[in-house]
């Protein structure tokens, strides 16, 4: 039986590590279907914006993204602006995407539930 990503660690990546597959890439969006793959100077991200009132509460949000990230010690692209955050994963050891970056995608979707 499958964990959740959300419910998942981030591993240790080696820089051996190899970036995943197309197949794999779209077989794990299914899971986190607000994501989208995107390419930034040529690299895969999975990318998702996150829509707020002001740019306090988008601030906040990202706060939060923060705190998770050093405690998983992977950390993201963000974009604050007022009534929005951009967050983008990439798992730049490897200049690509890792399963860590999918289980910090759902970890930050849980966060918006937890975080009002
Ligand atoms: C030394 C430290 O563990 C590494 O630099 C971590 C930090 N956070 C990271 N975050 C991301 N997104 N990719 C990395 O390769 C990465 N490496």
């Amino acid at each position: 039986m499958n964990i959740p990503l959300s419910e998942q660690q981030c591993q240790v990546c080696l820089l051996s590590s190899r970036p995943l597959s197309s197949d794999d890439i779209a077989n794990m969006l299914a899971a986190i279907p607000r994501w989208k793959k995107v390419q930034r100077e040529g690299i895969d991200h999975i990318q998702r914006e996150f829509h707020f009132r002001d740019f306090r509460n988008a601030f906040e949000f990202a706060e939060h993204i923060a705190v998770l990230a050093e405690q998983q010690d992977h950390h993201p692209s963000l974009l604050i602006e007022w009534g929005h955050v951009t967050v983008a994963w990439t798992t730049h050891k490897i200049n690509g995407l890792h399963l860590n970056d999918f289980i910090m995608a759902a970890k930050t979707d849980l966060l918006l539930t937890s975080s009002g």
